[in-house]
């Protein structure tokens, strides 16, 4: 099942080896549990992981294999980040896909070896969202050649971006770029920002730590201003967009290709969150299958949690999700690979559909995460409240995903624009225009659904009934949009009086593409022990969201209400079904104990001895009274007790 959720037998078994090779170098394991730590704690000691995997990395894994470097960080940095983040997962990319071979040999090569630290400094304090009304400029000088980099007003600080504030020395920066007074709109620019020497500021920088966030914290998410801050012209990042000596510019293939940075973290994240939703599931399967509490037998002992069909009901779906998000992950991770080696050859053609791909997926997996985890916490009763259950941790990083790379509600728009158009195509008579992700809007939908009408053993039923559904709401949430416009509204007012309902038909439209990618990788599965476990998970899959979703086909007749009785009888049935399988279903994904970092979600199992000794290791256990005691309370005591007397 492994090299099902890896998508192969040799990534499974590389990462198995890796986490063999690290259970034996206790040098890359925590030095104490880090909820123990303070932030300055977690950051030095995250610090020196760092190093001892830069050191030792070609011991341990091939360093040019994404996955295998991914899996380290897991193990040894976890999921609370590490100061060179952001190097990784947008300053490579952005260098790797922006910046021209002459650039790439300067820098790029430097920060493969680690040789310089850098981040993706975008988002500002008064815009992250509309990057076309960011505030930082990049004025050109036609007589020194150099771009003159400013932070007009306070709203134009670069706020956020990860690894600024202490980390890193260099930055791409996303700025308005302004030659001859005309406004090109946001472009990269490669930018130093500290001493390579000292690390001290450069002069005209002024950078910092933006201060605690909800989680996340090893990660230095800084701020930025620049005074006047002069860098030569060719530090414009140029395999795209290029700018003369004398100031001409050439304008880019694709007008959005400066934004691939931000395109590849959308694809990778997909994989991330199916990871750290995972992670919650097998802490909460794990703990509910140890934990004991009521009887459904009165005559019998008390019965372990995972036996009540409304934990079940609460853990199971969730795990049907975590596998179906990484299914759909490791597509849209194959789709951007592709789009980026053909827009090499100068191909944009597909930047669009991965964009559309990528926004819906980004909004409705995070946000779908982020639930199931929170729910996992709750299947933990109060020991999920503790930290020693690390899964408010994991909840706080996880849900960072719903804000970061496009605010989800924001994202879930561009998809519904790329939905209007193609109805705008089914509404004209052009349904053969329809790329294959939307084929479906164009198709002729049955008058009812046949499930539990026809015995189809496979998911064709399910699929269309899901098609049917994306395809009314997205037809119909168009309409509504065109029908403002008709009525005198312009495009804009018309499109902000309908993108509640717009959104609705991304949502659909995503998940559909989610069940369909499900579908299609249990398809795939030869051996038939796991394609019979699979098929059940998708069962319960289809059966929960369509439930989930049911009033769109119910308020039609798509489906009748004995065929959601149906239904219903269906997702009961899976969660029985599934409940031998479900601690299986999660120790599938082989996490160590050390990548978990949770007391509750231990493999062995010894939930409370675990807890016990986590509690007596924490600090304040160190002495009987603490300080606080013996400098307030004793006194208020003391004094309350002396003027009873
Ligand atoms: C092996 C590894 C496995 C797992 C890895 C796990 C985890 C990975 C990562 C971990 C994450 C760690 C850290 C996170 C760091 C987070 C970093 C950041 O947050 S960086 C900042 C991100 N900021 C944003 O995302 C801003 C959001 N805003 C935008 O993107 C844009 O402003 C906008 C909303 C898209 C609008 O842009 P704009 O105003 O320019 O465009 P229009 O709306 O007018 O649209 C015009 C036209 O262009 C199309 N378009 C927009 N963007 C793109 C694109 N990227 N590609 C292609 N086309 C695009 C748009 O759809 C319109 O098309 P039209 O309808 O006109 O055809
Ligand atoms: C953990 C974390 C890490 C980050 N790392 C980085 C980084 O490394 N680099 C970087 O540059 N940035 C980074 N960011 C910033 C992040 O990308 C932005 O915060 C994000 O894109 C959202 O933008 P915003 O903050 O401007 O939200 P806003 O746009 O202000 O959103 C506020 C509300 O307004 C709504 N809204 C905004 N515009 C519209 C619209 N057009 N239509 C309808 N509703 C709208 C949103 O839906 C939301 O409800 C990070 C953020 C976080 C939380």
């Amino acid at each position: 099942m492994a090299a099902q959720i890896y998508s192969g037998e040799k990534y499974a078994s590389r990462r198995r080896e890796i986490s063999a090779n690290l259970a034996k170098r206790p040098e890359f394991h925590d030095s104490k549990p880090l909820p123990f730590m303070t932030r300055e704690e977690k950051i030095l000691e995250s610090s020196r992981k760092l190093t001892l995997i830069s050191k030792h990395m070609n011991e341990i894994i091939d360093p040019s294999d994404k996955r295998e470097l991914y899996h380290l960080n897991c193990e040894v940095l976890g999921i609370e980040g590490n100061p060179m983040a952001l190097h990784g997962d947008m300053f490579i990319p952005a260098l790797t896909a922006q910046a021209s071979d002459e650039q790439q040999e300067k820098w790029l090569s430097r920060a493969l070896r680690r040789e310089i630290i850098g981040t993706y400094a975008q988002t500002e304090l008064g815009h992250g969202t509309n990057l076309r009304k960011l505030e930082t400029i990049a004025t050109y000088d036609v007589d020194t050649q150099e771009f003159v980099l400013h932070t007009p007003q306070i709203t134009a600080l670069k706020w956020w971006p990860g690894n600024l504030g202490k980390s890193s020395n260099y930055a791409v920066v996303v700025a308005l770029m302004i030659i001859k007074g005309k406004n090109y709109g946001p472009q990269t620019f490669m930018v130093p920002l500290r001493d390579e020497k000292t690390h001290q500021p450069l002069k005209g920088i002024t950078i910092g730590d933006i201060g605690p966030k909800l989680a996340y914290n090893i990660v230095d998410n800084g701020f930025l201003g620049f005074d006047h801050y002069r860098i030569p012209r060719t530090n414009l990042l140029m395999r795209h967009t290029r700018v003369e000596p004398d100031g001409t510019f050439v304008k880019p293939p694709h007008a959005k290709i400066n934004y691939s940075a931000m395109v590849h973290v959308r694809s990778y994240m997909i994989t991330g969150q199916a990871i750290m939703l995972a992670y919650a599931l097998t802490i909460a399967t794990r703990y509910s299958s140890v934990r004991r509490q009521g009887q459904i037998d009165t005559t019998q002992p008390e019965v372990k949690v995972l036996e009540y069909q409304t934990q079940q009901h609460r853990l199971f779906p969730s795990i049907a999700r975590a596998y179906a998000f990484v299914f759909a992950g490791a597509e849209t991770v194959r789709l951007y690979e592709r789009v980026l080696q053909e827009v090499e050859t100068g191909n944009v053609s597909l930047m669009a559909d991965l964009h559309a791909l990528t926004s819906g997926l980004k909004s409705v997996v995070t946000h779908q995460t982020a639930q199931g985890i929170e729910q996992a916490r709750m299947a933990c009763g109060g020991h999920g409240y503790s930290q020693a259950s690390y899964i408010s941790e994991i909840f706080g990083v996880a849900v960072g995903g719903c804000t970061y790379e496009g605010e989800n509600l924001v994202m879930l728009q561009q998809l519904a624009r790329y939905l209007v158009k193609s109805a705008g195509l089914v509404q004209a008579g052009q349904s053969s225009k329809l790329g294959p992700l939307v084929a479906y809007l164009g198709a002729k939908s049955d008058s009812t659904s046949l499930i539990d009408r026809t015995p189809t053993p496979g998911f064709a039923e399910y699929v269309k009934t899901f098609q049917h559904i994306a395809r009314k709401q997205t037809l119909k949430a168009a309409q509504k949009l065109f029908g403002f416009m008709e009525k005198g509204d312009t495009r804009e007012v018309a499109w902000n009086k309908s993108t509640v309902e717009l959104n609705r038909a991304s949502r659909l439209h995503t998940r559909l593409y989610i069940v369909e990618a499900f579908v299609r990788r249990v398809e795939e599965v030869a051996d038939p022990r796991l394609k019979e476990v699979l098929t059940d998970l998708l069962r319960l899959h289809v059966n929960y969201e369509l439930l989930d979703v049911a009033a769109y086909a119910l308020e039609d007749g798509f489906l009748s209400s004995s065929q959601l009785d149906y239904i219903r009888e269906q997702l009961y049935f899976y969660l029985a079904k599934i409940r031998p399988n479900a601690v299986s279903l999660v120790d599938s994904w082989e996490f160590s104990d050390r990548e978990l970092r949770s007391v509750l979600g231990r493999r062995d199992g010894n939930v409370y001895e675990n807890l016990f000794a986590w509690a007596k290791a924490s600090p304040l256990n160190k002495t009987d009274v603490l300080p606080s005691v013996d400098k307030y309370l004793k006194p208020l005591m003391e004094s309350a007790r002396a003027s009873k007397l």
